[in-house]
């Protein structure tokens, strides 16, 4: 069992929280493929050189632990619980590399129809779902941002009406696809935007994202609610939300209020734990 440790282990034990130079280099060099090739491979990532930075927070839908930023990236292992998601959201210009180390997520990729611009600020709407059906992978939400037939009528939002003379602002979802351990994927604000769940909903999983350049806050979209609190079609509605973390270098961040990372693994315990990938 592994409780909470008071400071990191030395550095030389722990080749993730360095820059690596191979990494650097080929960011510098605006190489994707040897980004992606690096994160694929297991000279610089593999279980037993992640295994101090996983840890799990059940109350969440996934636990991001910092292994590492410095200027050209950040390196983030997230922990998913069973059958949770992220919020749909964008990656604030950087571009992200991701590995599934264990378990299978999916992926769910949608356009948007607008222009992003490099810190934007996007248009709010007063309610925005971000913690609700919306990151269950059920099919109800996301079937209607597929068809765009969802009606949206927000009292408290003016001018994101999916059918406002400013054009359609709806985002839509493109595909859906499994990212099974061991697949890797990139994503970035070109591309679009995208939400990750957990496929499992026994299981938990692991994976691990380059970002970069780091970001310290991205956008999150959601189903704005109508005057009777009815999620309509996912539009342009997302807020600026400040990229948190969980753990640090493998030291969890205490919070206030003094809730601890609780692991999954083995059922029941309610201490610090570590979970073996
Ligand atoms: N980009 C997300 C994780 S994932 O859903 O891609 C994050 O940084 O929290
Ligand atoms: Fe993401």
């Amino acid at each position: 069992m592994a409780l909470l440790p008071s400071c990191p282990p030395p550095a030389p034990h722990r080749p993730l929280e360095r820059p690596d130079p191979v990494l650097v280099a080929a960011l510098v060099a605006g190489d994707g493929d040897t980004v992606a090739a690096r994160l694929a491979g297991d000279e610089l990532v593999n279980a037993a050189a992640l295994r101090p930075y996983i840890f799990f927070d059940g109350t969440k839908p996934y636990t991001r632990n910092v292994i590492t930023v410095n200027e050209h990236y950040a390196l983030i292992a997230m922990c998913w619980s069973p059958g949770r998601a992220s919020p749909v959201h964008d990656h604030a210009g950087s571009g992200c590399w991701l590995r599934v180390v264990s378990g299978e997520l999916t992926e769910a990729l949608y356009s948007v129809p607008w222009e992003q611009e490099e810190g934007e600020p996007c248009s709010g709407a007063a309610k925005v779902v971000t913690d609700g059906p919306l990151l269950s992978s059920g099919e109800g939400g996301e079937a209607n941002a597929a068809t765009g037939t969802a009606p949206v009528s927000d009292a408290d939002s003016s001018g994101s009406d999916a059918d406002s003379g400013d054009g359609d602002q709806r985002v839509r979802l493109v595909t859906r696809r499994p990212l099974p351990a061991g697949s890797c994927s990139y994503m970035a604000d070109d591309i679009g935007i995208h939400a990750v769940s957990n496929s499992s909903s026994v299981t938990p999983a692991v994976s691990l994202h380059c970002y970069a350049p780091p970001f310290a806050s991205c956008h999150v979209f959601g189903r704005v609610l109508n005057g009777k609190g009815v999620a309509g079609a996912i539009e342009r509605v997302g807020k600026e939300v400040v990229m948190t973390f969980d753990s640090v270098g493998g030291v969890v961040l205490g919070e206030p209020g003094g809730a601890l990372i609780k692991s999954f693994v083995p059922e029941g315990r309610g201490d610090v734990l570590m979970y073996d990938i």
